[in-house]
């Protein structure tokens, strides 16, 4: 246990650096998990009851916000902003260090009496008391009102004398964190958002006057959800987020990672021990996990001496007339991550444009004169030979006279009644909007009880909502008395469960899950990721992977860690065409080749 708590930056993501094949899959740690609120809350409580005072655990975690803030603030006014529960308790820490940090002005609001707070919040609060008391100073709280009026005065005084690391204003959202259960009050709601409007700047400041510390959320962000509870905006949004341990989902998915500013996940010296015993009580499926090579690393081999393309998999991308780049992107990103053969299958209207820009890769034709031709060509060619993986949905729609969706979705079926590891992108889950529940049972019907799933789905939001959307909320009501966006994780888990499938949803805060209830987070990618074609990259990589042995969820996992990395290396101005070509550098580290 650290008896000086570190702080360390999120996204802490890291390249191992020696060879990863015999790393368990179980490599638990903190830095590598998402916890829920009520897990946070059973490990806080089993370091408790295993000899670690709350009140302990209280002081570092108020210690670890006043470290944080301290690295990043001079000594300016401060306004620390006390809830009735826990998280308030750490507000009066941090009002009692600061103080003792020779901090000048602190003052704190709390609309509770003292005298109504519980447990350790009481005991910090009396500390905050008598500390004052020791000082001959007043230890007179004010009301948020009150607080709100001398903002507003030590803000007009401050006018153009602010900056960046010296605001007008500082002000500790301590009011509440994982205990929040309600909406917020319209009176808290409110002063909350007239914060919100004197941090952004408004007619009579400058942006930055007033700034604002968030405890471990800022106050109405629900943990889990990432969203306010019942739909309720998130009044504050924060210039630095102080959590504890391990971040939350909030922490992580968008809109809530949008509200943090900075973010500081500080290390209150909870064991490994507590992380294992919330562990135990998660199984089978174990904790939701952040993505990293400790945890797919094992299932993933370089290639062997003596081996030959045939043993590193042939992949077949089936290509549209449309945009025939989306599928060679797809093809080489499936080559470079080391599938040993890639094939295209494009319709005759598609081998033109296609065909002559194919290097590595070989191209197959299908008939297009008609939509039973295409799928029986279609069919002919799954049963060719053995395929090791095959992506269907870049670039797919047909450009056929009959309705597209209907033959996308006959060729989609064909490859699904294959026993063939499989990616399912873009058109071809677009193909079954409005019909979630055929996509579903085919998948079911292939899945079986136990075995390691074959199929990755690879929607972004857009395509999530307009395939998973009412499947999910009609799941999530059945499951959940509560109402309201369950959050992506949950989301992304109840899709994954209902497919039978893994279900990678794609976003700056991409999320995985398998059939069997295992969830991941990969928040290491960078935002250059957003450009055209670079989804079809992602689902190339997964197919590669898979071609080479590589089950459905560690494939999943593995590409979208190699696309993060990618983006990181090429960094700004990225194309998608230039993330295949990062793979060899990105592959080269991971298994530690040495340079050349
Ligand atoms: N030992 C621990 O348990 C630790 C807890 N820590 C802090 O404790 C926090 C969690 O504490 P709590 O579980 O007490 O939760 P909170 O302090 O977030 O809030 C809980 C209190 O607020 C009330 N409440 C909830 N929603 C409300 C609303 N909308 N309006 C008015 N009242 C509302 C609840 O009835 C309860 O009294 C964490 O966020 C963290 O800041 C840290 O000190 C680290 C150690
Ligand atoms: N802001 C972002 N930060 C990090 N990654 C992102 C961001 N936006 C998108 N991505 C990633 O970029 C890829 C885009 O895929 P997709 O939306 O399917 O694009 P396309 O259809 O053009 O290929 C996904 O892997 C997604 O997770
Ligand atoms: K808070």
């Amino acid at each position: 246990m650290p008896s000086d708590p570190s702080a360390h930056p999120v996204p802490a993501g890291s390249y191992a650096t020696s060879r990863l094949s015999h790393v368990p899959d179980n490599g638990l740690d903190w830095a590598t998990v998402v916890l829920r609120c009520a897990q946070m809350a059973q490990a806080d409580a089993w370091a408790m009851a295993h000899g670690q005072p709350g009140v302990v655990l209280m002081e570092r975690a108020g210690a670890g916000v006043v470290q944080a803030l301290t690295a990043r603030w001079l000594p300016c006014p401060v306004w620390v902003w006390c809830g009735p529960g826990n998280n308030g308790g750490d507000g009066w820490v941090i009002a009692r260090l600061l103080e003792a940090a020779g901090w000048p002005q602190v003052s704190v609001a709390c609309d509770s009496p003292i005298e109504s707070l519980q447990g350790d919040a009481a005991h910090h609060a009396q500390r905050w008391r008598q500390a004052r008391l020791s000082r001959a100073a007043s230890a007179d709280v004010h009301t948020l009102d009150q607080a709100l009026q001398a903002i507003a005065v030590q803000r007009a005084h401050a006018q153009g004398r602010s900056g960046p690391h010296s605001p007008a204003v500082l002000v500790v959202d301590a009011l509440f964190g994982a205990g929040l259960s309600r909406p917020l009050d319209e009176k808290v709601h409110a002063a909350l958002a007239q914060l919100a409007t004197w941090r952004t700047g408004d007619a009579t400041s400058t942006p930055g006057c007033v700034q604002v510390v968030a405890v471990d959320v800022p106050s109405g962000l629900h943990g889990d959800t990432a969203h306010g509870l019942a739909d309720q905006t998130v009044p504050c949004p924060a210039d630095l987020t102080v959590t504890f341990m391990a971040p939350k989902p909030a922490h992580m998915l968008m809109h809530g990672r949008a509200l943090m500013g900075d973010l500081v996940v500080h290390d209150i010296g909870l064991p490994l021990a507590a992380l294992q015993a919330v562990a135990a009580q998660a199984q089978p499926v174990g904790l939701w996990r952040r993505n990293t090579p400790v945890v797919w690393g094992h299932a993933w081999q370089a290639p062997r001496r003596g081996g030959h393309k045939y043993h590193r998999g042939h992949v077949l991308v089936w290509s549209g007339p449309r945009m025939p780049g989306a599928s060679r992107l797809a093809a080489r990103a499936a080559a470079r991550i080391g599938a040993g053969l890639v094939t295209l299958a494009m319709t005759r209207t598609a081998w033109p444009h296609l065909a002559g820009h194919l290097m590595s890769a070989m191209a197959h034709p299908l008939a297009d004169e008609s939509a039973d031709a295409l799928c029986a060509d279609w069919r002919a060619l799954l049963a060719s030979r053995r395929w090791n993986a095959i992506v269907l949905g870049p670039g797919a729609m047909l450009g056929l006279p009959e309705p597209q969706a209907d033959t996308l979705r006959t060729l989609v079926l064909d490859a699904l009644a294959t026993e063939v590891p499989l990616v399912l992108d873009a058109d071809a889950l677009m193909a079954f909007e409005g019909h979630p529940q055929l996509l579903c049972q085919a998948l079911n019907d292939r899945h079986r009880e136990g075995a390691p799933p074959s199929v990755v789905l690879t929607p972004h939001e857009g395509e999530f909502n307009r395939l998973f959307g009412d499947l999910v909320r009609a799941e999530a009501g059945q499951a959940q008395a509560t109402a309201g966006d369950p959050g992506k994780f949950e989301r992304t888990r109840l899709s994954a469960a209902m497919a039978g499938a893994v279900v990678l949803h794609k976003g700056a805060d991409t999320v995985l899950a398998a059939p069997d209830g295992r969830v991941m987070l990969h928040d290491d990618a960078p935002p250059w990721l957003s450009t055209g074609g670079s989804g079809d990259v992602l689902a190339g990589f997964i197919a590669g992977l898979m071609a080479q042995g590589v089950d459905a969820w560690h494939a999943a996992c593995g590409a979208a860690w190699v696309h993060g990395q990618c983006g990181h290396r090429f960094g700004p101005g990225l194309l998608a065409d230039d993330l295949p070509e990062q793979v060899p550098g990105v592959l080269r580290r991971l298994w530690g080749v040495p340079p050349q």
